[in-house]
């Protein structure tokens, strides 16, 4: 069982947003949705949330259509955010909670487990408009998973959050899936979806560009990335045939390949030179992968 788009276009007027975008998004697992600006990710989530609707295409989950007798199933937490900001803490959850079909009693006890967890009790009586921005952000986090939902769509969730909040926050993403929620969120920091993911999709101009497993991902890319460290001058390195980047780094260089042969011949090329202490061969990162596909690195 999973969510499934199937040949989903969305066009405003003459613009394509998404452009046939086939994806099963596995149950019970983090999956990643990346793109640079303006790829397709809300529009796709709007989608997927009966926001809005497709324009080609069908959206199943479990096999079924997705409408609003599902809601209290789903949570999300929207990219331009959305609470009160008049109402305190308490109501604005006890009033989101009952939209969801909850009982106050167990939106109090669910809201006070979860501001403790994220160190914000004194917050409860509080109106939102005088919390921080990142309390805001927590708390907009607790509205989308107060019901406990099956499905949980979290649009840019660790935008503006200090580290230490990221950690919080990713904890309890993980603590969610663990105990079987199934959760897709964008992002457009790499290693916050190559550390949480098991699946990911890149969008680029509302088609996708990769998608699959993190593992298969990276298997397919192939080994990429050269690390050389030697007591000899290995400048000579950059020049090699197949070589794309060389960057110096203290005692040796980073390089860049065009494919896992040319690592081969960058090998031999040392021998006999003189100490060689490393020599690795490494997987590309996400963000090597994100910048090859989609032509430039973005924060
Ligand atoms: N209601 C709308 N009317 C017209 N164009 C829209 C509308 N909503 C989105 N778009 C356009 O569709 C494209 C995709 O937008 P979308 O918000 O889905 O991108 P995104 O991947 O979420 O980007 P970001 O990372 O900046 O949030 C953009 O070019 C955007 O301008």
């Amino acid at each position: 069982m999973a969510l499934k788009l199937h040949n989903i276009t969305k066009r405003f007027g003459s613009f394509t947003a998404v452009d046939e975008l086939n994806l099963e998004i596995p149950e019970k697992q983090i999956f990643g949705f990346l793109g640079a600006n303006g790829a397709g990710k809300t529009t796709t989530f709007r989608m997927i949330l009966g926001l809005i609707d497709a324009s080609e295409g069908d959206i199943t989950w479990n096999d079924a259509a997705i409408n609003y007798d599902k809601s209290h199933l789903i949570g999300y937490l929207p990219e331009e955010r959305g609470l009160y900001p008049k109402l305190t803490v308490k109501d604005q959850l006890v009033y989101l909670g009952r939209l969801r079909g909850m009982n106050k009693q167990a939106i109090l006890q669910e809201l006070d487990k979860w501001l403790e967890r994220f160190n914000v009790t004194e917050y409860r009586t509080k109106k939102i408009e005088e919390l921080s921005k990142g309390n805001q952000q927590k708390i907009q986090f607790i509205s989308a998973v107060i019901h406990k939902p099956q499905l949980l769509i979290l649009d840019e969730p660790f935008s503006g959050l200090d580290p230490l909040n990221v950690e919080l926050l990713k904890k309890a993403v993980i603590d969610m899936k663990n105990e079987g929620t199934s959760i897709v969120f964008s992002s457009h920091r790499m290693e916050h979806v190559e550390e949480l993911c098991e699946h990911l999709c890149i969008m680029h101009k509302g088609s996708p560009v990769v998608h699959g497993s993190l593992k298969e991902v990276k298997r397919s890319f192939g080994k990429k990335n050269v690390v050389v460290h030697a007591d000899f001058d290995v400048t000579y390195l950059k020049e090699l045939p197949g070589v794309v980047k060389y960057k110096v780094v203290t005692g040796g260089c980073e390089l860049q390949i065009e494919n896992e042969q040319v690592a081969a011949t960058i090998f031999d090329s040392l021998s006999g030179k003189g100490f060689v202490r490393t020599f690795d061969l490494e997987e590309p990162t996400l963000n090597d992968i994100f910048i090859e596909k989609v032509g430039a690195s973005y924060e």
